[in-house]
């Protein structure tokens, strides 16, 4: 992976065919566009690459300054794309100063300059200030150093396939729904932290996950998901909430998972959740008795679930 500013000359990098976008969710438009670009670096005989930005544009442009939550904080991008068999990355740091360069200036220096002979990007794709470069403009831009391939919207049920799309159904809870635009379920990637120690004296012992805030976690309830622990996945169920029956003011959101067939000490151990199915909301309990009553439910729905979908996993 290379980060900017590169210390290389363009005679020190291999020709390349270089997707271009952003990326958040790495979803199944976005894989079209990095998949093609790999495409054609096999037909050209040339290298693969992916350019991608970071932070969010909003974050340096937009007025509203708020954390910027992800579908794929920068890490997680990096380590889909890196499976989607790419020679090369390219993160440019989005500042302000970047997003002032004039579209050719864009153009000179991050494609032409780099190597780039051949570029890939969406229907949709814009560049330099203002976003005035587009897809219309890039045969004026490329000085005939580069050809190109536009890649077309892609759409599902009759909408399209886009980072926005995902990102409310995921704040909807509809992890169900994400295959179909991800091209996989939605997963994020957590270490094991300590809890209040009650999980396993009530017999659902859980892991409870640090989440890094970038990412955006779904509604409170409760979720049929699998998690990954040292490269095995097991099912599981997982609480997103505030434990109401036990706390009157937590004020920190907790993400535990009780796996089944599972007895390890996990604690610092990095996981991945995969979340599949909104099972229902989180409740406050007349006491314990009645709150294992129902994580016992949720793990027979849970087990359902999984073995409704057996051909999946
Ligand atoms: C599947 C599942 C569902 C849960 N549902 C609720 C709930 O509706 N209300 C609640 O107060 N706590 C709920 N919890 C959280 C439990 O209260 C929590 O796991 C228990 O207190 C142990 O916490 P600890 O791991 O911090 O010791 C749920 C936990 C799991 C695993
Ligand atoms: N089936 C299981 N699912 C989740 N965690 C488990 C399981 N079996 C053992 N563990 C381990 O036990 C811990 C959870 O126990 P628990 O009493 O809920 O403590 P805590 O409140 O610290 O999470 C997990 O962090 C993990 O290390």
């Amino acid at each position: 992976m290379l980060e900017f500013p590169l210390n290389l000359e363009k005679q020190d990098i291999p020709p390349l065919s270089m997707a271009l976008g952003y990326f958040d969710g790495v979803h199944r438009g976005h894989q079209q566009v990095i998949l093609e670009a790999k495409r054609q670096a096999i037909q050209l005989g040339l290298s693969s690459a992916v350019m991608t930005f970071d932070p969010h544009p909003s974050v340096v442009l937009g007025k509203d300054k708020r954390h910027v939550q992800y579908i794929s904080p920068l890490t997680e991008k990096i380590k889909i794309i890196e499976q989607l068999g790419i020679d090369y990355m390219f993160i440019v740091h989005f500042t302000a100063e970047f997003a002032n360069l004039l579209p050719q200036e864009f153009i000179d220096q991050y494609i032409i300059g780099l190597n780039v002979k051949h570029v890939v990007a969406g229907f949709d794709y814009t560049y330099g200030r203002m976003g005035k470069g587009n897809m219309e403009t890039l045969p004026f831009h490329s000085r005939e150093e580069f050809t190109f391939s536009v890649i077309p919207e892609l759409t599902e049920g009759n909408e399209k396939v886009s980072s926005t799309r995902i990102r409310s159904l995921l704040r909807e809870g509809k992890a169900d729904l994400l295959p179909n635009l991800l091209g996989r379920y939605y997963t994020t990637t957590g270490i094991v932290i300590h809890g209040d120690k009650r999980g396993r004296t009530i017999g659902f012992p859980t892991a409870n996950i640090d989440v890094d805030d970038e990412y955006i976690i779904p509604p409170l309830g409760v979720y049929s998901v699998r998690m990954k622990v040292n490269n095995t996945w097991y099912q599981g169920v997982c609480n997103v909430g505030y434990k109401p029956t036990f706390n009157q003011n937590a004020k920190k959101i907790s993400i535990e998972v009780h796996l089944f067939e599972f007895d390890q000490d996990i604690y610092g151990e990095e996981v991945v959740v995969e979340w599949h199915l909104y099972l229902r909301k989180e409740q406050k309990f007349s006491g314990i008795e009645e709150l294992v009553r129902q994580i016992e439910q949720d793990k027979q729905n849970a087990l359902h679930y999984f073995k409704e979908n057996r051909q999946i996993f």
